[in-house]
C-alpha cells in the first residue's frame, strides 16, 4: 500500500501520479488535498507520514510546490525518512542506502514525465541490506 498526499501546489502531479498506480495496479491511499484550494502541506505530510510510521503503509509519497516543505514537515515524524528526489539516481540512492520510506517531489521544479520515472525508479529499488547503511540508519533513528 502507497500512501500519497499533496497541497495545492502539488494537486496537478500528485492526479499523475495516481494514474501510474493505478495502471500498474498498485494499491494506494489518498490521504488529499483533493482540488487546487489553497492548503498547508504539513497537513498532508503528517497524515502520510503516520500512515507509513504506523505500517498501514509501506511506504508514502508527498507533493508540493517545490517538495521542501512537505518533506521538512514529513521528517518530524519519528521513524519517517522522507528523501527530496528530482533524479533518478537519488531517487535509486535513496532507496539502496537509507532505506527512504517517503518520496517526497516538487510539481513546480519538474514535468510529469520526469516524476513518474522517479516515482517508478524509487518503488522498485530495494534498501541493499549493507551493514554499513544499517548502522547509519541506526545512528539517525538514536
Ligand atoms: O515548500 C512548500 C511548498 O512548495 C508549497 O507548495 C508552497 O509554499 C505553496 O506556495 P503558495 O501558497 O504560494 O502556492
Amino acid at each position: 500500500m502507497i500512501a500519497i498526499g499533496c497541497d495545492h501546489g502539488g494537486f496537478a502531479l500528485k492526479q499523475e501520479v495516481i494514474k501510474y498506480l493505478e495502471e500498474h495496479k498498485i494499491e494506494y491511499k489518498d490521504f488529499g488535498c483533493y482540488n487546487e484550494e489553497p492548503c498547508d502541506y504539513p497537513v498532508f505530510a503528517k497524515n502520510v507520514a503516520e500512515s507509513v510510521v504506523n505500517k498501514e503503509s509501506d511506504k508514502g509519497i508527498l507533493i508540493c510546490g517545490t517538495g521542501i516543505g512537505i518533506s521538512i514537515a514529513a521528517n518530524k515524524i519519528k521513524g519517517i525518512r522522507a528523501a527530496l528526489c528530482h533524479d533518478c539516481f537519488s531517487a535509486e540512492a535513496t532507496r539502496l542506502h537509507n532505506d527512504a520510506n517517503i518520496l517526497a517531489m516538487g510539481a513546480r521544479v519538474i514535468g510529469s514525465g520526469h516524476a513518474i520515472k522517479i516515482v517508478d525508479t524509487f518503488l522498485n529499488t530495494d534498501f541493499s541490506g549493507d551493514e554499513r547503511h544499517i548502522n547509519r540508519i541506526k545512528l539517525i533513528e538514536d
